[in-house]
């Protein structure tokens, strides 16, 4: 029985041992806190169970990690605690109650209630008003040298503010990283393939504990002071009777103090305290894993005294953990309403930050490689605020030899089109445009906008009941559309179904570049749906035009050319297209003669003020078409302004570079000139 508690014993501690020096001394823990706090509760409880088996170099009787030897060290005149925990409100009034009968006090105490801040100790010396030194935490007795590091922070003055400040003064606090820093840093690091941090805490200690303080001046650090260290202060500045006051005092002095902190009377009010801070989490600009409840008065403090490692006069009452340890059960791929390819991740429901948690995004492919993921994974899942649940990392030491690769289809999920990865694109798409279900509803609505096939009383609201109802299920469906179908439909009249019928068939007879351009083909607008209209004269020579031919056509460069490939290279796109044109669209030849004449060929122009003959679309189109590359800005390299009614800065620029400028006269004769009408 004995032997199989020392067994256990031994195995917690050396579990707790190995997680604490990944968090402390590599800032890079592989355990979600929660799951720390359950192994060391567990501990705690065997301990108390068995005290004769308590060892000194317990976890639950030491703060910390020793510091590491490159960093030069620092001896701490008044040591560093940690602080013990509560978990519920039970707890708390467990601590109350304790230190009541501890003091045999029966009045109410003061508390000081202030965020718990998620980020690392750091104790900073001033002598005679100047900072000398910095030094983290380590083993509450011995902290690490990181004065350079400190001193980069903008937030901790390097002198105090005003004369009268005691001759030494070790300010304590908790450097951190506010959310929007973290954020900002790791988005820049994922977008250059470089290491990203799980949270604002491993951000913070691996940001402070750097050789080169230039990294660390890199970084966007934040320090709150909430204790004072060793003092010299014979003159008596420093208040002697409240914490609070102290922490005021030390405001004055130019150091920063979280202005959450709050003095309250009595244990209920600490409890709404904690509450009103919980229901504030999401809001603050940095991460908080709880509330510190001090017994505010001095002397108090001082007759509460501590244990093993914690002072008894004060206690962290956490909030609900926002990393989890979970596992991974499948990924479904997801295909949004732009044939985006999202992998989901299942998860074993686990409650993260209160909230039951069964889904997480993978983003993409790249971000599986990232996290090196597999199904059967045990992962820590991450839920801050209102952001969607994250996968932060996978615990790889738990890793069962039934774990399986994610696959990434190459083949749609919904349609079963072919994926395409454009060069440089991190998201995977379904390239079957015009055939996929997921992307019907814009595609559709796209398909018969104003600038594409143009049919008049065609809505999203009708586009949306039309496919819901499955009437239609490819743009083709529309031109197969009749009055019975139509007068079934919610609030459509016969009288609106006629119109609508008509605009339909009046849509058949469009243009090359309309009929392209609804295609919806990705980052295909107008303009390069006219380039390739212009260019191939045909729609069977743009559909087999290979990656190199269309290179060449003006306005294409490689990302859009490979959309057009592999749209055109799905079966399913070239079926819906032919379905099209066996429906009666068509359009007039495009004559040789405009491919051909293009009297503005290497010519940038510039549209400005409002024009009355055409809307500045139509202008822009036509000038296309006859070669000129159409800009939305002068420059030297203008080759003309056209000025229409009330044109302004852009006028005045081009007067001021000796750009020529037409009038909207000018450039409607050079349309009527080359048949551009
Ligand atoms: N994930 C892991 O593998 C792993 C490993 C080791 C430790 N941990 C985590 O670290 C905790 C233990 O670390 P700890 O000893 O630093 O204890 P702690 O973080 O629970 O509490 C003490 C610390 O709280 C901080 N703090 C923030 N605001 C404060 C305030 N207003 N007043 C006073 N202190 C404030 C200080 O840095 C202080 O040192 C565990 O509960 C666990 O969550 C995690
Ligand atoms: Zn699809």
């Amino acid at each position: 029985m004995t032997q199989s508690i020392v067994l256990q014993l031994q195995q917690l501690r050396q579990q707790l041992e190995e997680y604490s020096y990944q968090y402390y001394v590599l800032d890079n823990p592989s355990m979600p806190d929660a799951e720390y706090d359950r192994l060391y509760r567990q501990l705690q409880q065997l301990e108390a169970a068995h005290p004769e088996l308590i060892t000194a170099d317990s976890p639950t009787q030491r703060v910390g990690a020793a510091p590491i030897s490159k960093f030069g060290q620092v001896a701490h005149s008044i040591s560093m605690l940690s602080l013990d925990n509560a978990f519920d409100a039970g707890e708390f009034h467990a601590f109350s109650k304790r230190i009541a009968e501890r003091l045999d006090a029966s009045a109410e105490f003061s508390f000081c209630c202030e965020p718990k801040l998620d980020g690392l100790a750091v104790s900073i010396r001033y002598e005679n008003g100047l900072l000398v030194q910095a030094a983290t935490r380590g083993d509450g007795y011995t902290g690490e040298d990181i004065t350079s590091n400190v001193k980069t922070i903008r937030a901790v003055p390097l002198k105090l503010k005003g004369d009268k400040v005691p001759a030494v003064l070790e300010v304590r606090g908790e450097v951190f990283m506010p959310l929007a820093g973290f954020t900002a840093m790791n988005d820049k690091a994922r977008s250059e393939g470089e290491k990203i941090f799980a949270n604002p805490r491993n951000a913070a200690a691996g940001s402070l504990r750097q050789l080169d303080p230039k990294i660390s001046a890199q970084r966007p650090l934040m320090f709150y002071a909430y204790a004072v260290g060793a003092v010299d202060d014979v003159s008596g500045l420093l208040d002697n009777h409240s914490h609070h006051q102290r922490l005021m005092q030390l405001k004055d002095w130019g150091l920063p103090v979280c202005p959450e902190i709050r003095l309250v009377s009595g244990g209920e009010a600490a409890l709404e305290c904690y509450q009103d801070i919980l229901t504030r989490r999401a809001a603050l600009a940095y991460e908080i894993d709880g509330v510190v409840i001090k017994v505010d008065n001095l002397t108090q403090q001082q007759a509460l005294g501590f244990v093993a490692r914690a002072p008894r006069w004060a206690i962290a009452f956490k909030f609900p953990a926002q990393e989890m340890l979970t596992s991974l059960l499948d990924v479904e791929f997801q295909v949004g309403r732009t044939g985006a390819i999202t992998p989901v991740a299942r998860l074993e429901p686990v409650v993260v930050g209160g909230v039951t948690v069964s889904n997480a995004t993978l983003h993409n492919q790249d971000e599986i490689e990232r996290l090196g993921i597999k199904i059967g994974d045990s992962v820590i899942v991450r839920r801050a605020g209102d952001v969607i649940p994250q996968i932060v990392s996978v615990v790889l030491e738990q890793r069962p030899s039934t774990a399986v690769d994610i696959l990434f289809p190459t083949q749609c999920p919904v349609c079963d089109s072919a994926v395409e990865r454009v060069t440089g694109e991190a998201i995977a798409r379904c390239s079957g445009g015009l055939f996929c279900a997921a992307q019907l509803k814009e595609s559709i609505k796209h398909f018969v906008s104003r600038k594409a096939m143009d049919i008049d009383g065609l809505g999203d609201k009708l586009v949306e009941q039309l496919v819901d109802q499955q009437l239609v299920k490819t743009p083709a469906d529309i031109y197969q559309l009749d009055m019975a179908a139509l007068v079934g439909l919610e609030r459509m009249a016969e009288k609106s179904a006629l119109k609508l019928l008509a605009a339909i068939a009046q849509s058949k007879t469009t243009s090359l570049p309309r009929f392209i351009y609804a295609l919806g083909i990705r980052e295909v607008g107008e303009a390069t749906a006219l380039s390739l209209a212009n260019h191939f004269a045909s729609l069977e020579q743009v559909q087999q035009a290979s990656l190199e031919q269309l290179l060449t056509v003006p306005d294409v460069g490689t990302v859009v050319a490979e959309h057009l490939t592999s749209f055109f290279n799905e079966a399913h796109n070239q079926t819906v297209i032919a379905q099209l044109i066996a429906a009666g669209i068509h359009w007039p030849a495009i004559e040789q003669q405009a491919v051909t004449e293009q009297p503005f060929a290497g010519q940038t122009l510039v549209l400005t003020g409002t024009l009355t003959s055409m809307g500045r679309d139509d202008a822009k189109a036509r000038l296309q078409r006859l070669g000129a590359k159409v800009s939305g800005s002068v420059s030297a390299k203008t080759h003309a302004v056209i000025a229409g009614d009330n044109a302004g800065s852009k006028l005045a620029k081009a007067t001021e570079l000796n750009v020529p400028v037409w009038t909207e006269q000018q450039m409607l004769d050079v349309f009527t000139q080359y048949g551009v009408t």
